[in-house]
C-alpha cells in the first residue's frame, strides 16, 4: 500500500486487541500508524507484523537511548521487523547515531527504515528544559537536530513549533516529523508544545503524529477525516 499521507496515528493502547480493532476502522492509503513503548512492551513484534498485514507503514516508536553497539542492534532488529520507520534519541550522542546508521547500510534488505532521531519531547517546556540546565526548546532542538543531520539521520522528531526554523536551517529533504499535534478544540494532555495540523503543514512538518485526538475519541473516524479535510 502506498500511503501519501502527512498522518501517523499513534496506536497507545494497552493490549493488541485494541490497537488491531482501531487499525480495522483506518484507512492504510489515508494514514500510517505508530507502535509506541506500551503496545510494543505488551503485544512484541506479532502487533507490528499484524498491522503491516493490514496494510499499514508502521512507525516503530521505540526511542532507543543506550550505547552505540545496543542501540544500533536493536535499530538492525526493528529494520529486520519491516518497519517503515525507526526512531533513536540525538542526546544518545554522534558515535550512537552513526553506529546506528552503519548497521543499517550493511543489511541488505529491499526496503530499510527511516532512521529519525528525537531531539526535545514535544512534552518539554521551556521551565522544564531550564530546570535540567538547557537554553530554550528551539535552541536545543537546533542543536540536537543539526548533529542528528550530521550523523547520518533521515530526519528528527520536534515540535511543528520547530519546523519552519530546521527547514530553513537544514534542508527540505531533512524530515520532520512532528507529534504534540492538537486539532482546535482539543485538550493538550501532558503535551507542551502543541500545534494544530493545518498549521504544522505551513510550517514545513513532513509527517504529523496524532494520538489521542483520534484514540480517545468516540468518532475516530470523524476526526480523522476532519484532520484530513483541514490539510486541504
Ligand atoms: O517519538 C514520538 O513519537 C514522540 C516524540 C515526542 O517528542 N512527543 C510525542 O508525543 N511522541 C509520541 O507521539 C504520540 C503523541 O500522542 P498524543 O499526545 O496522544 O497525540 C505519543 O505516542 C508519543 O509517545
Amino acid at each position: 500500500m502506498v500511503c501519501s499521507s502527512p498522518l501517523i496515528i499513534a496506536l497507545d493502547y494497552p493490549h493488541a486487541d485494541q490497537a488491531l480493532a482501531m487499525a480495522d476502522r483506518l484507512d492504510p492509503a489515508k494514514c500510517r500508524v505508530k507502535v509506541g513503548k506500551e503496545l510494543f512492551t505488551s503485544a512484541g513484534p506479532a502487533v507490528v507484523e499484524a498491522l503491516q498485514a493490514k496494510g499499514f507503514d508502521v512507525f516503530l516508536d521505540l526511542k532507543f537511548h543506550d550505547i552505540p553497539n545496543t542501540a544500533s542492534k536493536a535499530v538492525k532488529a526493528a529494520a529486520e521487523l519491516g518497519v517503515w520507520m525507526v526512531n533513536v534519541h540525538a542526546s544518545g550522542g554522534r558515535r550512537m547515531m552513526e553506529a546506528c546508521r552503519e548497521e543499517l547500510e550493511a543489511l541488505t534488505l529491499p526496503q530499510k527504515p527511516l532512521l529519525i532521531a528525537v531531539t526535545v519531547l514535544t512534552s518539554m517546556s521551556a521551565e522544564d528544559m531550564a530546570e535540567l540546565g538547557f537554553g530554550s526548546p528551539e535552541q536545543q532542538v537546533l542543536k540536537l537536530a543539526t548533529l542528528a543531520k550530521n550523523s547520518g539521520m533521515d530526519g528528527v522528531v520536534c515540535s511543528a513549533m520547530e519546523s519552519a526554523l530546521l527547514k530553513s536551517e537544514l534542508g527540505q529533504s531533512f524530515q520532520l516529523v512532528t507529534p504534540g499535534i492538537r486539532p482546535e478544540g482539543f485538550g493538550s494532555g501532558d503535551q507542551r508544545r502543541i500545534v494544530t495540523p493545518s498549521k504544522a503543514m505551513l510550517n514545513g512538518s513532513d509527517y504529523l503524529v496524532v494520538g489521542r485526538p483520534v484514540t480517545q475519541s468516540n468518532t475516530p473516524v470523524d476526526v480523522l477525516d476532519s484532520i484530513i479535510n483541514s490539510l486541504q
